[in-house]
């Protein structure tokens, strides 16, 4: 039997993890698109990578709805093992777990690779017999036109069942089978090639998303603020490291906090700030980061999961995130007279 896997959001990361496993023998990768279903229905996705090179994957299924998906499903008795979901987290603008109403099955897998914090309950409460997977990755990649996707740097990734009955309490029957679950999936992203997937358990991979979201809160929020400056100059001018340092800093002394345990640096190896801004300061391909392209393109940004979300959950504790908030304050208020000038604008036609 083939492991069928399908991607609800074909944009940069969802193709690109989506390409390298659909390289493995027996997978089946299928791809629910919205904007660019036609020039992937047609062409399939154009990669383009420094460490695979330049291929097309051509999805098993392509659908443009996701009733066009459950539709393909009822007709052809599929079963999808795994729904790799890597839409943008818009939880103020759209609920994304109800695109999978009518997706998941028993045994169905549910993959979350997204930034930012707290993105995983809604999909718990409302598939609570699904495996739920969280997984943060450093890759960097773009889709500078539909169906076309560069990977610019980096392919690591760290996957975790999420299973919080375990912060407070201890562990249930099913905890197994998820564990089963996720390391499969990472057994077959390492066999797609990518040679840096690690499997984590529940309160690792949170301590890993707490430290991609220093990452984020610190480059991609900082890139819209200064108009579009890309990772290396977030690390090489001498004032802008500073910042970028002192919001990760900020987080990363935050997380402990609110996850009620002290940070596993050595467990985890994960890099510090001072690493992160050492490999930043030497990635000279010109790459800035997803919060920039959906600003420059005039979409909605991740501003609530990477930087509302953390302030509010530091402030139920009474802990005060100063440089996190003044960034979510200043980007909040950008995005809102955007938003009021184009209903004014559309209004005037
Ligand atoms: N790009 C990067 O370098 C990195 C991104 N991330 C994170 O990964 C996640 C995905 O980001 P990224 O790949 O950059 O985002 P993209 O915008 O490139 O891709 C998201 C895709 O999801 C699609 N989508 C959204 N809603 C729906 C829907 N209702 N039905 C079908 N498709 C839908 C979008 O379609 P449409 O074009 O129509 O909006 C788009 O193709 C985010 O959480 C991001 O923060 C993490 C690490 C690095
Ligand atoms: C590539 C990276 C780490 C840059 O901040 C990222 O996560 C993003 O662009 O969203």
């Amino acid at each position: 039997m083939p492991t069928r896997i399908l991607l609800v959001g074909a944009g940069a990361i969802g193709a690109f993890f989506g390409s390298r496993l659909a390289a493995v023998p027996h997978v089946l990768v299928s791809a629910l698109c919205r904007s660019n279903y036609k020039a992937v229905k047609a062409n399939g996705l154009r990669i383009t990578s420094p460490k695979f090179g330049e291929y097309t994957f051509k999805p098993e299924h392509t659908f443009y709805s996701p009733e066009d998906a459950r539709h393909t499903k009822r007709e052809n008795g599929l079963k999808w093992d795994y729904l790799l979901v890597a839409t943008k987290v818009l939880a103020d603008v759209s609920d994304d777990s109800e695109l999978l109403e009518g997706l998941v099955e028993d045994g169905t897998s549910i993959v979350l690779v997204q930034n930012g914090l707290a993105i995983e309950e809604a999909y718990r409460k409302r598939f609570p017999q699904a495996t739920v997977l969280s997984a943060a990755t450093n890759a960097s990649a773009v889709q500078p036109e539909p169906g076309r996707i560069t990977h610019n740097r980096w392919t690591r990734i760290a996957v975790g069942p999420y299973l919080p009955h375990l912060d407070n309490g201890s562990a249930k029957e099913g905890d197994r089978v998820s564990n089963e679950r996720n390391k499969k999936f990472v057994d077959l992203l390492t066999a797609s090639g990518i040679p840096d997937a690690e499997a984590y358990d529940h309160a690792g991979l949170q301590f890993v998303r707490w430290h991609k979201l220093a990452i984020n809160a610190a480059m991609n929020a900082s890139s819209v603020l200064t108009g579009g400056a890309g990772n290396q100059a977030l690390s090489l001018d001498p004032e802008l490291a500073i910042h970028t340092k002192g919001v990760m800093d900020e987080v990363l002394s935050t997380a402990p906090k609110i996850l009620g345990k002290e940070f596993p640096w050595e467990e985890l190896k994960l890099a510090t700030p001072e690493q992160v801004l050492t490999s930043v300061s030497r990635n000279t391909t010109g790459s800035r980061p997803s919060m920039w392209h959906d600003w420059e393109n005039g979409r909605r940004m991740e501003l609530e999961t990477i930087l509302g979300n953390p302030i509010r959950l530091a402030r139920e504790k009474g802990i005060d995130m100063p440089r996190v908030q003044s960034m979510y304050a200043l980007l909040r208020m950008a995005q809102e007279r955007r938003d009021h000038e184009k209903v004014q604008k559309g209004s005037k036609l």
